[in-house]
Formats: structure tokens, C-alpha cells, sequence
């Protein structure tokens, strides 16, 4: 029998974003490895981009960190710029927007359906009045929700333009889950949060969640698990009560 929880009885749900309610987990892997095949072809970096660096250095983390993340592990030290610079600075803010340009592309040419696990959860827990939040390290958050058509599902959005407005660290660090548990007006310990990437469950882990599900969309079960998942599911259909 696997194991598995009714998430309508506790004070609320938390859930990421990219790859727990969208699949835009795939859109940005794929516009961070089109970008970073160019980068490093450009600047001839070695060992090459793979997928594995994403999972290590990207997956959940503000944009910026993200970027700084992957161009440290490969020793290279760059300005890291601003917010602000255009797509063809060679600072670590830069070459961010640089992806985001693909990334922007993607979501506008083919648009986003969630999950349907993931509607139906979010139905289930609409109709028991449990309050939802989402909380992204995405600056595209807001887009991805409207281009999904479900952004007034959520009272709460806590996003990549939120944390850097209000000076808050990125996933690993418990700033966001903490911030958005305020928001929603719920206890931690009492809440559940839903993430799909290891930064986000030591994130949650780290602000004293009560229930941490993983989901598995290619980080691994086991890499979750360390990180701090209590309960580990493929899709949330798992959950749907
Ligand atoms: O560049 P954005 O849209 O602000 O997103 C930052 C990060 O947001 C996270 O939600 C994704 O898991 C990462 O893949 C992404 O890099």
C-alpha cells in the first residue's frame, strides 16, 4: 500500500510552481540548455552543459542564482551586473535574461495546461475551503498562472518578483516558504508544501513545514527524500482525495 495523506486536514497547502502545477519545468530546462550550449560553445567552457546541471544548479533558484550557480562550478567569475542589463552584457544578470528570452518564446508559442492531478487536487481543496498559495522562484509566475488560465485559484502568490522586492533569499533558504505562510495566514507546521526540486524541499524543510511532498519529475526520489520530503509522489492525482 503506498503511502499517502489527505491534505484537506491540515491549515493549508503551499505548492510550487514549475513542474508541481505546470510543466514549465520542461520550459526551462530546455531554454537553460539552449542558452548555456551557446554560452559555453562561445567561451569555450569545459566540461559541457548537461542535464544533470540543471537538476544541480537551477532547478528551483532564483534566476540570478541560478546562473552564478553554473558558471562557479565551471571556475568561471563574471560581474554579476544588474537586473536591468540588456541580453548582450556578459554578467551573470545578463546571461539570465538572455534565457529568458527562449524562455519567454516557448510559453508565448505554445502556451501551458497544469497538471490536471495537479487542478484536481486544487479543486478538491478549494471545495474544502483549505487555503492555497503558490510559491515560485520564478519571475514568470504570474504569466505562466494567467497563460494557464488559473491565476484566481490562489490568494497568494509568492514569486520571483516578490522576493527581490522584499529582499528575500532564494530556495534553498526557508525566506520564501516562510514569507508566504505569513501571507496566506497559516502555521508551518501545520502546512504542506508541494515541490518538485531539492532547493524547494530543504526551502520548506528549513521554514518547519509540517508535510513536505516531493514530487518526482526527475530529480529522484532519494535526492527529495534527503533533502527533506516526508512523502514522495509521481504525479499529484496520487493525493486527489
Ligand atoms: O527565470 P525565472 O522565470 O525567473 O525562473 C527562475 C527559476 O524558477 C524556478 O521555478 C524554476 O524551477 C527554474 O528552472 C527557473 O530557472
Amino acid at each position: 500500500m503506498p503511502q499517502t495523506e489527505d491534505l484537506r486536514t491540515y491549515a493549508g497547502v503551499l505548492f510550487d510552481l514549475d513542474g508541481v502545477i505546470t510543466p514549465t519545468a520542461e520550459v526551462h530546462m530546455h531554454a537553460w540548455a539552449t542558452m548555456f550550449a551557446e554560452l559555453f560553445a562561445e567561451w569555450n567552457i569545459t566540461p559541457p552543459y548537461t542535464e544533470a546541471d540543471y537538476f544541480t544548479h537551477l532547478d528551483g533558484k532564483k534566476r540570478y542564482d541560478g546562473v552564478a550557480s553554473v558558471l562557479r562550478s565551471r571556475n568561471v567569475e563574471i560581474p554579476w551586473g544588474d537586473p536591468s542589463d540588456p541580453v548582450t552584457a556578459d554578467t551573470v544578470c545578463g546571461i539570465g535574461n538572455r534565457k529568458n528570452v527562449y524562455f519567454e518564446r516557448a510559453l508565448q508559442a505554445d502556451g501551458i495546461t497544469a497538471y490536471p492531478g495537479s487542478l484536481r487536487l486544487i479543486d478538491a481543496l478549494e471545495a474544502s475551503g483549505t487555503p492555497i498559495a503558490v510559491v515560485s522562484s520564478s519571475k514568470n509566475a504570474e504569466q505562466v498562472l494567467a497563460t494557464a488560465g488559473i491565476r484566481d485559484r490562489f490568494p497568494v502568490v509568492m514569486d520571483g518578483v516578490v522576493a527581490e522586492t522584499e529582499g528575500l533569499a532564494s530556495k534553498p533558504a526557508p525566506d520564501v516558504f516562510a514569507r508566504a505562510a505569513e501571507l496566506l495566514g497559516v502555521d508551518p507546521a501545520r502546512s504542506v508544501a508541494v515541490e518538485d526540486a531539492t532547493s524547494g524541499v530543504a526551502s520548506a524543510a528549513a521554514a518547519g513545514y509540517g508535510l513536505i511532498v516531493g514530487v518526482d519529475r526527475g530529480a529522484g526520489a532519494s535526492a527529495l527524500r534527503d533533502a527533506g520530503a516526508h512523502l514522495i509522489v509521481s504525479d499529484l492525482e496520487e493525493l486527489v482525495p
